[in-house]
């Protein structure tokens, strides 16, 4: 390995420093753009020895494990490049697909310490329990003292679930605790890599009775979960409706993401729809969209989840809501045409691989106005192609930082036919 002085030019998707060569740009983690490194190249990666000369753009980063931890990659940048960095991956991601000149708004903000789903790997050491994020770009877990970008009332949870587990033999080696912040408390699924005897049963009802989780479930491996320990109902409520989340279930990251979320979603509907308009939304999880989307049409709400299916199912028929809730796959068995006809606008909130399958369809459909909702502008700018090829235009585009400090970006993109 050799060492060199680098200068860093530009930050690359995944928040590293970038140095261009002769043989091609090289990625320097902890850099930032201004700056100039001496590093140890290994293939097109360095890692720095020294600084030369830092960036007055550089902050000190608040949390103790940053550069560890594998959550945060970038609380070292002030907070105005930042936001024109991220802001700027949704114009790549637009551009890329054939959308140059799409009218993209300023970054969204989402404050810290107010993310609500946790997603923690879990590790018996000799030294005790090991709980946190994975190390960046490794299988090892980074010991979480604090956090934070997660809701205190999460991280609160951390020192007294390491003391549970260290006590529980359903852990023998390794396994995973996702904590979802519900109106109700902290709702918690545990899996691990032991069977949960009687004993242990005790334990977590004892845990949740002593720090106010209404329910924790508990599965071994990747089997199906079981509540081990239920105290009281599970609630969370979209507008003026109240769905049980089933355990471990998908929920926009942050209250403050999902505000802007849904605003920038109302916004991207039609001004004025007829009282039948129907509004097809794909991928609806729990409902997240639906119950706002539901106060302004019809909604058929399409999601692969069975759980989540029978949730909003059930949460739209208390309520009353003009929700039709339906069970599919929608990479096997995405939406034909025939059934994208006479829809005032479609919905669409894919996963992180996005929805490769849909998209010619709805293209070829000329749906009067698709707003997508994105969690990956690489997706993104893959999906909106065929879009562009049949002539869509971008009527706005929303880049919303759902995932602050992290190099992931929510955006929602409003899409219609330049005709209409
Ligand atoms: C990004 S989440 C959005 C959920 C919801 N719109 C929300 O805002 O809470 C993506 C959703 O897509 C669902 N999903 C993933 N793969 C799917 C597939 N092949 N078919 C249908 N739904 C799928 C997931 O279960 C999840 O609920």
């Amino acid at each position: 390995m050799k060492s060199e002085v680098l200068d860093i030019v530009a930050l690359g998707a995944a928040g590293d420093g970038i140095a261009r060569r002769a043989g091609g740009s090289i990625f320097v983690p902890g850099a930032l753009p201004g700056e100039s490194v001496r590093a140890e190249i290994a293939g097109n990666r360095a890692r720095p020895e020294a600084w030369l000369r830092e960036s007055p753009d550089r902050v000190t980063p608040p949390c103790r494990h940053f550069g560890a931890c594998g959550g945060c990659v970038l609380q070292h940048w002030a907070a105005a490049p930042y936001a024109a960095w991220k802001r700027e991956k949704l114009v790549a991601a637009l551009t890329a697909a054939g959308f140059p000149e799409a009218p993209v708004a300023p970054l969204v903000s989402v404050p810290p310490a107010s993310r609500r789903r946790a997603d923690l790997a879990l590790r018996r050491t000799p030294a005790g329990i090991a709980l946190g994020l994975h190390a960046i770009g490794q299988a090892a877990v980074v010991n979480l003292a604090e956090c934070h970008v997660l809701d205190p009332r999460l991280v609160a949870l951390f020192a007294p679930l390491r003391a549970l587990l260290r006590r529980l033999p359903a852990l023998k080696r390794e396994g995973s605790a996702v904590l979802n912040l519900l109106d109700t408390g902290p709702d918690l699924l545990l899996r691990t890599d032991g069977p949960l005897d009687a004993a242990g049963r005790a334990l977590l009802a004892g845990f949740a009775r002593e720090h106010g989780l209404p329910r924790i479930a508990w599965a071994q491996g990747n089997g199906p979960a079981e509540n081990a320990a239920q105290l009281g109902p599970v609630a969370l409520r979209f507008g003026t409706a109240s769905v049980a989340p089933p355990p471990g279930a998908f929920l926009q990251a942050s209250p403050g993401g999902e505000a802007a979320i849904i605003a920038a979603v109302l916004a991207g509907l039609p001004a004025k729809l007829p009282a039948k308009a129907r509004i097809v939304e794909l991928h609806a999880g729990l409902g997240t969209l639906s119950f706002a989307l539901a106060t302004r049409a019809r909604v058929e709400a399409y999601e692969g989840a069975a759980e989540a299916v029978a949730a909003l199912a059930a949460a739209a028929g208390s309520a009353g809501a003009r929700i039709r809730a339906a069970r599919r796959d929608l990479d096997r068995q995405p939406l034909a045409p025939a059934e994208l006809q006479n829809l005032a606008s479609l919905v669409l909130d894919p996963p992180y691989a996005g929805a490769a399958a849909q998209m010619p369809l709805l293209a070829r459909a000329r749906v009067p106005r698709i707003i997508y909702v994105s969690c990956n502008p690489g997706a993104l700018a893959r999906d909106a192609k065929p879009l562009a090829l049949a002539g869509y235009r971008v009527l706005a585009a929303t880049p919303i930082d759902q995932f602050p400090w992290s190099a992931h970006l929510e955006a929602v993109v409003v899409f219609s036919p330049a005709t209409t």
